[in-house]
């Protein structure tokens, strides 16, 4: 039997609803909500998700900036940008689009948002408190996911996840949210041996390496659910996942598309984190 669909799209726009009552709540009230997008250099994937962003934040009520810089911008002039920002009274979240350019420490900067602005939740105390149960912010791609299981009404406490990718933004924190949801998790990384053997034990199978194709029909339990993460070009330039979709619609019992699945999820959690910033202040 061929798996259900998972849609991004879709659960985004019933979430982004929400978002949209809640920011005219909030500007009413002379609050409206404000997102800072902070992009440097010319990286075209990360250009296509910026203007998403920004086009979200438009489409539901938020107010946005867009501030876009060269390549070549030094670490110190970023450093400073950051600190205005955190200062604007109308900016509630400020996001630093990834990957930085190589000659900037991206960690340094990340510390460098105040953790009640950090949409992101990649900033270290944020993430501590995600490790410690009491999140401020959930990073949006994890956080994302989460959505889309309960969607499904996927009983998550007590199922077996598997997480195959342990990157900052994706992997550990998607690890964590399982978790403390109440699943048994397992963390797979690119040096884990005979993946498959794990991944074919996962009722619920996190993919989110950046490998196309990296699982295969054959990883897969029936029936399972498989949240792809990836975001990868085919030899056609077509954008494809980590997961072998075709193949392994026949085998899973629910699936994400690429595109259409969690990279829509991504934004549509930003634009929570924004909001729920907003509320706090
Ligand atoms: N500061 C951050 N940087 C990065 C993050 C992040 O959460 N915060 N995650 C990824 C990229 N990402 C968000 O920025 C992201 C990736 C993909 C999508 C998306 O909507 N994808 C579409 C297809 C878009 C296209 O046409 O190329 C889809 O899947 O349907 C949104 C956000 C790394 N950096």
């Amino acid at each position: 039997m061929t798996a259900q669909l998972i849609n991004g799209n879709l659960l985004s726009q019933t979430i982004r609803a929400d978002v949209a009552k809640r920011a005219a709540a909030l500007t009413a009230r002379g609050r409206q909500p404000g997102l800072a997008v902070v992009l440097v250099g010319d990286n075209p994937a990360s250009q296509v998700y910026v203007r998403n962003k920004v086009k979200a934040c438009e489409d539901n009520g938020l107010h946005s900036v867009m501030e876009k810089y060269d390549g070549d911008m030094t670490e110190a002039a970023l450093l400073a940008r950051i600190d205005a920002l955190n200062k604007d009274p109308k900016i509630h979240g400020i996001l630093v689009q990834l990957p930085l350019p190589a000659h900037i420490d991206a960690h340094k900067v990340i510390e460098a948002i105040a953790p009640e602005k950090d949409v992101d939740g990649f900033h270290v105390s944020n993430a501590g408190l995600l490790m410690t149960g009491q999140p401020l912010f959930r990073p949006c791609t994890p956080y994302g996911v989460m959505k889309m299981l309960e969607s499904i009404d996927y009983p998550v406490r007590g199922a077996n996840a598997v997480v195959v990718g342990a990157s900052n933004i994706v992997g550990k924190p998607q690890a964590m949210l399982l978790l403390q949801a109440g699943a048994t998790v397992t963390i797979c990384n690119s040096k884990t041996r005979d993946l498959g053997a794990h991944t074919r034990r996962a009722d619920i199978l996190v993919v989110a390496t950046g490998k196309r194709n990296l699982v295969t029909a054959d990883m897969v339990k029936p029936g399972a659910v498989v949240i792809d993460v990836g975001m990868n070009r085919d030899d056609n330039g077509k954008l494809c996942g980590d997961v072998d979709f075709e193949k392994t619609k026949e085998v899973a019992g629910w699936i994400t598309p690429v595109p259409g699945g969690v990279g829509p999820m991504t934004i549509t959690m930003l634009l929570v984190n924004t909001i729920e910033a907003a509320e706090r202040t």
